[in-house]
C-alpha cells in the first residue's frame, strides 16, 4: 500500500510539473521568506507539544471531516496552542491539496508541515513555494540513498525534515541520517495496522537532544499521557482534532 501511495503522489507531482516546471517552482521556493525554525517551536517544554493535522480522510479511517476552510481550522489550532500545523496534501486517499497548505500558511504564524508521500526534490520545492517550513520523509518508502539525498536537499532549502519510522530498524536509519526530528508512526503504512506500544519500545534508540514525536492514534488524554511517559516530546494528532472541538481537545492535551 505504501508503494502505491508514493506512486500516486509522484504521478500527481508529474502532472503538476507539466504546468509548473521545476525551474519555475524552484524560483518561487527561493523567493520565499526564510522557513521558520521548526525545531525551536518543538523544543521540549514543560508540556507536550502538539503537531495538529488538517486531515479530511485517510485510507484506513475513511472520511473524517469536510473541512471546507482549512485556514479556519488551522487558526483554531494556533489559538489552541499547537506548535506546528501539519497539512495533508495527498489528493487521492487523504483528500488534501497544496491549495490547503497555501491557505493555511496565510492564516497562521507557526511552522507548517507538508504531509505527503515524498520521493523527489520537486515535491520539496513545491512545499517551500507554498510556504511550508517542514516536510515529511517516510523511511519505509525510500532507499537509504534517496532518503539521504532528499534529507540534504530539505536542509539546503532551510527547511526541517520530519523523518518518520515504523520499526527499530527504521529508527536506526533515521538516527544515522543525523535527523534532529524523528517521528514514530504507530500505524504501519503498508498494512494500516496499529502498534501503540512501538513508540515505547524504540524511544531509547533516539539520542538525547533529538526531538521525539509520537504519531497516530492519539484519541484521548490517556494516549497523550502514555506517550509522554514513554518519552515523547510531541504528538502528531489528526483524527481527534478534526472530529472534536479542536480548541478544547488541544487544551486537554496540553494540560497533561
Ligand atoms: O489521525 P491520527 O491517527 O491522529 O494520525 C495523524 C498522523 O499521525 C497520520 O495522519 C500520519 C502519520 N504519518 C503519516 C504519513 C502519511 C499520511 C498520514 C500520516
Amino acid at each position: 500500500m505504501l508503494d502505491q501511495l508514493l506512486k500516486g503522489s509522484l504521478e500527481d507531482a508529474k502532472s503538476r510539473r507539466q504546468v509548473r516546471p521545476y525551474s519555475a517552482v524552484e524560483a518561487e521556493a527561493l523567493a520565499r521568506p526564510a522557513a521558520l525554525d521548526a525545531l525551536a517551536h518543538l523544543a521540549p517544554a514543560d508540556h507536550i507539544r502538539v503537531i495538529a493535522e488538517v486531515k479530511r480522510a485517510s485510507p484506513s479511517r475513511g472520511d473524517l471531516a469536510e473541512i471546507p476552510e482549512p485556514q479556519a481550522l488551522a487558526s483554531q489550532y494556533e489559538s489552541g496552542g499547537a506548535s506546528v500545523v501539519s497539512v495533508l496534501t495527498e489528493e487521492r486517499r487523504f483528500k488534501g491539496s497544496l491549495r490547503d497548505l497555501e491557505a493555511v500558511r496565510k492564516a497562521v504564524s507557526i511552522p507548517v508541515l507538508r504531509k505527503e508521500f515524498i520521493g523527489e526534490e520537486y515535491q520539496i520545492l513545491e512545499a517551500r513555494a507554498a510556504g511550508a517550513d517542514l516536510i515529511l520523509l517516510i523511511v519505509a518508502a525510500l532507499p537509504q540513498e534517496t532518503l539521504e539525498r532528499l534529507y540534504a536537499f530539505t536542509l539546503e532549502l532551510g527547511m526541517t525534515p520530519l523523518v518518520e519510522a515504523h520499526s527499530a530498524d527504521e529508527v536506526a536509519r533515521s538516527v544515522d541520517l543525523g535527523s534532529q526530528l524523528i517521528g514514530v508512526n504507530a500505524r504501519d503504512l503498508s498494512t494500516f495496522e496499529l502498534d501503540r506500544d512501538l513508540f515505547g519500545r524504540v524511544a531509547d534508540q533516539i539520542p538525547a537532544g533529538v526531538i521525539r514525536v509520537a504519531e497516530s492514534a492519539v484519541l484521548g488524554v490517556e494516549d497523550v499521557e502514555r506517550y509522554r511517559d514513554a518519552g515523547a516530546d510531541a504528538v502528531l494528532v489528526g483524527e481527534a482534532l478534526v472530529t472534536n472541538d479542536p480548541i478544547a481537545t488541544l487544551g486537554s492535551f496540553l494540560n497533561v
